[in-house]
């Protein structure tokens, strides 16, 4: 049964020149953002309804506005009771803002009941919004009614007034009166009837379905533009379609058309799904991140954080005996050779970890500092080692080329190599240590050793309070701040953990220099039985 067959489809009104409208000026005139303005349900969880379009508005940079149309107790588990004010005071709410504000775009979520309906389409009639953009909510996924069931003709009717429709498949079912596609080239087929039926442009959700992808369409004049995103692995989906279809009516004043605003509102929601589980909001289906892309303002410098994290490490780096020892010049030279050889070591593999990092930068700056970190690494700093090895513990290249990194080295170039495949962030997090802390041991052995004449150590003392070397440190702690202002709180506090943990590694590694570790013999085994 097609739309068109069921109901009357009712003239598509002309974009409106109320008197409002001319009284408080033409649309998007002089306005800083879209002012956007959402008629729905509440969730009290925040992950729907009007709390989760007002987030997807003000992630979009819109001014967002709110009408109620039903009071839903609900949570992350579902809907337990819903309260209809009424029709005359939704009534009451749409002219209370229409006839103050500009609107540039409306989208419209649970209408609840009939007679709220039939008074959002006579507002529609007089108020017309240059975009109306229509979540035609019937049933919450956790299968709860968001909709009498009386109702769904004036949505129906109410889908021929708007502009889009995004119904996902079971509401595009109800609105064809056909039974639910199980495959997407039938939902395709559907949104055409759909859109055929009532005129509006359709964009149908395939989060229902299952696969790889989570593909939605539009399904409009111009034939059908798929989106496609990876299915993001979560449970958390409460709210996806009310964020989705806010999100677009948000764009959309600043959009050429439909498509642009769907495939930047769509790559939004998907960061948002992933980022959703680590918000820990409620114990059922937890709603999706909106301001996962977002720096969170207020928030301190990430290396401001991290250095006050690791303010132990940086008190037990001081104290350490092997800095007293390098500093006092009574440092052995066998110890200052293996941990020389450590370092040679160590820097082939961190050497790896910077090219990565370059790999992974988002800018040609930071791809540029690290690629030449990781060049220097191997290239000035290993000659440095190898002279000094060669000169004082008879190493030639090939013998300290294939030196044995001890636990300790190897813990810490596991630990960087981990934390290299997760994200940038987290790869320049654990990168960051080794500059730092080198670079603050470099000011405490300066401080220390005083006068370098005729020190045993003086060349590398000179070396770590190089002021080339504090100006590279410098340098990745802003790439690493630049990487932190982009992150979610969850991948924030990756990126600290994985700066404790190489600042962990960096004092055993520096302390391995007298306190030598070994790995343990092979145990031998009994005879066998
Ligand atoms: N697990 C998921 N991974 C990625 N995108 C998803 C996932 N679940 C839903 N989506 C997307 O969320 C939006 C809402 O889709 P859908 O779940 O079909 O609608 P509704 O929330 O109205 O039931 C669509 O863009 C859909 O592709
Ligand atoms: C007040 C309110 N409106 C709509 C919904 C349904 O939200 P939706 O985005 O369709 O996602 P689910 O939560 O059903 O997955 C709602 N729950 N509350």
């Amino acid at each position: 049964m097609s739309l068109a067959a069921t109901t009357p489809v009712l003239p598509r009104p002309e974009p409106a020149s109320s008197t409002a409208r001319e009284r408080v000026g033409s649309p998007g005139a002089e306005a800083s953002r879209p002012r956007v303005l959402s008629i729905a349900g509440t969730d009290p969880t925040g992950g729907a309804g009007i709390q989760a379009d007002l987030k997807a508005f003000a992630a979009h940079g819109a001014y967002g506005m709110a009408v109620t149309t039903a009071l839903v107790a609900q949570n992350t588990h579902g809907v337990r009771t819903v309260h209809v004010p009424g029709a005359d005071f939704l009534t009451e709410q749409l002219d209370a803002v229409s006839d103050d504000v500009v609107i540039d775009a409306v989208k419209i979520g649970m209408v609840a009941d009939e007679a709220n309906a039939r008074a959002i389409a006579t507002w529609l009639g007089r108020v017309r919004p240059p975009f109306v953009v229509l979540d035609p909510v019937m049933v919450a996924t956790s299968g709860h009614r968001l909709l009498d069931e009386g109702a769904e003709q004036a949505v129906r009717d109410l889908v021929a007034l708007a502009d889009l429709v995004t119904p996902n498949l079971p509401e595009l079912a109800v609105l064809l009166g056909e039974p639910a596609a199980t495959t997407w080239p039938d939902a395709l087929a559907q949104a055409r009837r759909l859109h055929v039926a009532s005129g509006a442009v359709v964009l149908l959700k395939g989060g229902h379905l299952t696969g790889e992808e989570s593909p939605d369409a539009l399904v409009g004049p111009d034939d059908v533009t798929t989106f496609s995103a990876p299915r993001v692995d979560t449970v958390h989906t409460h709210g996806t379609g009310c964020s989705l279809s806010a999100a677009v009516a948000a764009l959309r004043p600043r959009r050429d058309d439909w498509a642009g605003a769907v495939r930047d509102a769509k790559t939004w929601l998907t960061g948002a799904l992933r980022a959703g589980g680590a918000l820990t909001v409620g114990t059922g289906r937890g709603p999706v991140d909106h301001l996962a892309h977002l720096p969170t303002l207020g928030l301190r410098a990430f290396s401001e954080e991290a250095w006050e994290r690791i303010a132990g490490w940086r008190e037990a780096v001081e104290g350490m005996g092997f800095v007293r020892a390098l500093a006092d010049g009574s440092l052995a030279v066998e110890d200052f050779g293996f941990y020389l050889a450590q370092d040679a070591a160590y820097l082939a593999e961190y050497s790896r970890v910077l090219s990565r990092a370059s790999q992974l930068a988002p800018t040609p700056e930071a791809r540029q500092f690290f690629a030449g970190a990781a060049v220097e690494s191997l290239e000035v700093e290993q000659t440095l080692h190898r002279d000094w090895l060669g000169e004082h513990a008879g190493m030639d290249r090939g013998a300290v080329e294939s030196v044995d990194p001890s636990p300790v080295t190897a813990a810490y170039t596991n630990h960087l190599h981990a934390a290299s495949n997760g994200s940038y962030a987290e790869t320049v997090a654990a990168l960051l240590p080794c500059y730092w802390l080198y670079a603050y041991i470099g000011d405490v052995l300066v401080r220390r050793a005083g006068d370098l004449d005729g020190h045993p150590y003086a060349r590398w003392i000179s070396l770590y309070g190089d002021p080339a070397f504090q100006e590279a440190t410098r340098t990745a702690c802003s790439f690493a701040d630049e990487a932190a202002r982009w992150a979610s709180p969850a991948e924030r506090e990756r990126m600290l953990r994985a700066f404790e943990l190489s600042s962990m590694h960096e004092y055993l590694f520096f302390e391995q220099g007298i306190d030598r570790p070994t790995w343990p013999e092979a145990p031998v085994g009994g005879a066998e039985k």
